[in-house]
Order: C-alpha cells, then structure tokens, then sequence
C-alpha cells in the first residue's frame, strides 16, 4: 500500500448544545466504533464545536480549559489504536476568552497541530461570544501538507489559495452548517477542492439544536471536484480511502498553479 494512500473514518454525529458530558461519552462511543469496522482507517475526524454545541450564551463556563480534557482524551485514543485524529472543532477557554480551534494529533498520540477559526459568523452570533484565531492550520499526512479550515472558513477562497501556495494537497473543514444552506455548502466545497486542486474532506455535524437544524451531508470531494463520499442526514461514520497521488496527477493535466497571474491580481 502506497504511504500516500488515507483511509479515512468521517465521524458525523448529533451534538447536545450546552451538555459536554453528554457530547464526551457520545464521542467515546464513536470513536471506539470507528476503529472497530473492517478497515482500520488511518485518519479520525469529528464536526465543529463538538463538545459543547453553540451554547454561546454559557460558553465562557462550559468550554475546555486549554482544550486539557480533549487532548488528554485524543492523545491517548490516537496512541492507544495508532490512528492519527483531526479532533473536530471544541470551544476552548484560553487566554482570557473563548476560541473555536481544532487539535490535531498524529498515530503517537502527540499534537501535531492547532487551528482557531480565524473568520467568525455573524449569522450565528460567534463574534459576540468567540475570539478569532490569527495563524493558519497546517500540518502532515500521508506525507503530504495538508490544512485545516472551520466551517464558515470555507466561503473565503484565498485562505484554501494560501494553504494550497504553501504547498497542502488536503484541506480538512469541521463543520456545524444548518439548513437552509446544503446548496452553499456542498458549492463552496466542491469549490475549493476544484479551483486548489486538493482533497476537501468536510465533516458536518447532523441533528437539531434549538431552532437549528444540521443537514449532514459530509463530503470527501477529489482534487478533480468528484465526491467521493457523501453521508445522508444521520449520524453515521463515512469511510473512504483517498490517494494522494491524484493531486500531483489533476495538478500537471490542468497546470493551474504554473498558469496563475499573480502580478495581476
Ligand atoms: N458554524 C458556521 O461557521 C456556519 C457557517 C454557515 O452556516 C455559513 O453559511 O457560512
């Protein structure tokens, strides 16, 4: 098998807005089903702001402490089963407020990487209540760069440019993204995997919150805008296998990034 190969297990889950004890067992259980079906999956991740939902209101005493509950829980999970973790998105408590920021862990159980949402959404209140992170999600699989981006990220096309310029063939987005906006979604995805020529790997979450419903639908989209997966509206866990040589392939038949003009634009 290729090292450039990814099985993946897309956990898309309900979340319990303002119960972190009832979101941390329902992950526990997730997990331990991710790592028991056929195919051992290489790579685990999880939707937006899993832990606590958008309970903004009570954010500030709710959310994890320096992210120190979850990353003691991935860490160990990722070192126990050899599997490396995109852990979702939780709202963490750190430096005087409240960020929405992604740990990411590889098959040693250590952080590889850590990505706050650097564009919050008005829509639904996240400025009010959440600070933006200030640097880009990057790390490595597969022996590939990859990035990171959140939910409401992804309609801003020059942060997946710059992730793609800087070298990521997979761009991986956790998401909470409700009705109406399935169409938005899957576009813009299909989008950023076209124009970047990347993996788009986007894990949303399902069920209801409140007024809020979450349509699912996570996606495995191909460098060449094909979806590889597509989950329904329940919970479930998406399994794919992506091969990274397919980006390098979609990259020299259509050679976007030689043919750009940036002196231009
Ligand atoms: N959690 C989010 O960032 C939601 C973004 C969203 O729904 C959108 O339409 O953008």
């Amino acid at each position: 098998m290729s090292e450039r190969k990814l099985k993946l297990a897309i956990v898309q889950m309900h979340v319990d807005a303002g119960y972190p004890e009832a979101n941390f067992a329902r992950l526990e259980e997730r997990l331990r089903e991710a790592v028991q079906g056929p195919v051992k999956p290489d790579l685990i991740m999880f939707p937006e702001m899993w832990n606590t939902g958008y309970a903004l209101e009570q954010i500030e005493q709710i959310a994890d402490q320096d992210g120190e509950r979850t990353k003691a829980l991935l860490s160990a999970f990722a070192r126990g089963h050899q599997v490396q973790i995109i852990g979702g998105s939780i709202a963490e408590k750190r430096d005087g407020g409240v960020y929405n920021t992604i740990y990411a862990f590889n098959e040693n159980g250590e952080v590889v990487s850590d990505y706050s949402k650097i564009h919050l959404f008005r829509l639904m209140d996240e400025e009010k209540h959440l600070l933006a992170g200030e640097k880009l999600g990057t790390l490595e699989v597969a022996g590939s760069d990859a990035g990171m981006m959140i939910c409401y990220d992804i309609r801003f096309p020059e942060l997946a440019r710059k992730l793609a310029l800087g070298g990521a063939k997979v761009l991986f987005v956790p998401a909470q993204w409700p009705n109406p906006r399935l169409h938005h979604w899957r576009t813009l995805l299909t989008a950023r995997a076209i124009e970047n020529q990347m993996y788009v790997i986007a894990c949303n979450r399902c069920g209801t919150s409140g007024t809020s419903t979450f349509f699912g639908h996570s996606l495995i989209i191909d460098p060449w805008g094909e979806i590889v997966a597509e989950a329904g509206e329940e919970e479930v866990i998406m399994r794919a296998e992506i091969d990274l040589d397919l980006v390098d392939a979609v990259r020299a038949k259509i050679p976007v990034f030689e043919d750009r003009r940036p002196s231009l634009y």
